[in-house]
């Protein structure tokens, strides 16, 4: 397994792939890899032939006060996991590869609607940021299939409607998020957490599943729930910055008729963000 990080060694890696009449899968990433990534490896695997991983700190998707330059860069580690997992090959570029006159002036792609609100608000140009990088991989790659987390619902969401709108010729795949023990979500950014914050970190998902429960039981006063929840979060140590209800399909808000429903969910636990989300089917 090869670790390029030039466009060109990687065309030329893929043309030969083709020739052999290889399906050809793409996993995005961001390194510091774990078993949620390794997850989306395996379903590429499942369906392609070969399966390119790329690792990639994209600066176009960080707000100026984000953790750009902290993000944990573990290229080695990340070669052996891969190497273990049966990926055929890492693209690795820096950030002159794929940004060779800069970031400002460079084209963008900018999705509306879905990438509005929740993240999108929170994180302005975070979805500009990631669907460029995103269109650029996939130009780069130009992969059958490419596999993302449903941890990063709304960017599935938005990944999606790129796909759809700019006619990519490419499958795109979600995969369930990985789960610890304990039911944090698996993330880069858990080894921000220190030992207390860890300990507190599973509540997220925890109110996830008790506001499923309620839904679940028949509790229709969205205001209400979302509210409970939010002081619950507050009262284990989390400053909420959003917590909502969402049409699972359009992530458009929730009414009394929604059936297929997500609850999405980013908090801070002292400089750390965590997101979290549950779908919960009512039909
Ligand atoms: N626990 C998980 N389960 C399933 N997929 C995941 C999980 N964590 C990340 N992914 C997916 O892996 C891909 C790469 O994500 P990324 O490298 O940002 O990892 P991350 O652990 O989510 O990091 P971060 O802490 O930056 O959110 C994305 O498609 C993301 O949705
Ligand atoms: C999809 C992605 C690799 C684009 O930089 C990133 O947003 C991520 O890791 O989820
Ligand atoms: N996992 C999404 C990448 C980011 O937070 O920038």
């Amino acid at each position: 397994m090869n670790t390029l990080h030039s466009i060109a060694q990687l065309r030329a890696a893929l043309a030969r792939a083709r020739q052999e009449n290889k399906r050809i899968g793409l996993v995005p990433t961001m390194g510091n890899l774990h078993d949620g990534h390794i997850a989306l490896v395996a379903k590429a695997l499942q369906r392609t032939d070969y399966v390119v991983v790329s690792i990639f700190v994209n600066p176009l998707q960080f707000g100026a006060n984000e953790d750009l330059d902290s993000y944990p860069r573990t290229l080695a580690e990340d070669q052996r996991k891969l190497l273990d997992a049966g990926a055929h090959l890492i693209f690795a570029p820096n950030v002159s590869e794929i940004y060779p006159e800069g970031m400002d002036g460079h084209t963008l792609i900018s999705v509306p609607v879905v990438s509005e609100g929740l993240c999108g608000a929170s994180r302005p140009g975070h979805f500009n940021g990631v669907s460029t990088v995103v269109g650029k991989l996939l130009n780069i790659v130009q992969p059958d299939l490419a596999v993302f987390g449903e941890k990063d619902f709304q960017q599935l969401a938005v990944i999606r409607k790129m796909a759809h709108d700019l006619c990519l010729p490419v499958q795109i795949m979600g995969a369930p998020i990985v789960r610890a023990e304990d039911g944090l979500a698996l993330s880069s950014r858990n080894g921000y957490l220190g030992e207390e914050q860890r300990r507190i970190a599973p509540r997220l998902y925890q109110t996830l599943q008790q506001i499923q429960q309620q839904l679940e039981s028949g509790r229709r006063d969205f205001p209400a729930i979302i509210e409970e929840a939010r002081l619950a979060l507050i009262e284990a140590g989390f400053q909420p910055d959003y917590l909502d209800l969402r049409e699972a399909e359009t992530l458009q808000p929730v009414t009394s008729a929604s059936q297929d429903i997500v609850i999405l969910a980013a908090a801070f636990l002292g400089a750390t963000r965590l997101i979290d989300n549950l779908r919960v089917s009512l039909a």
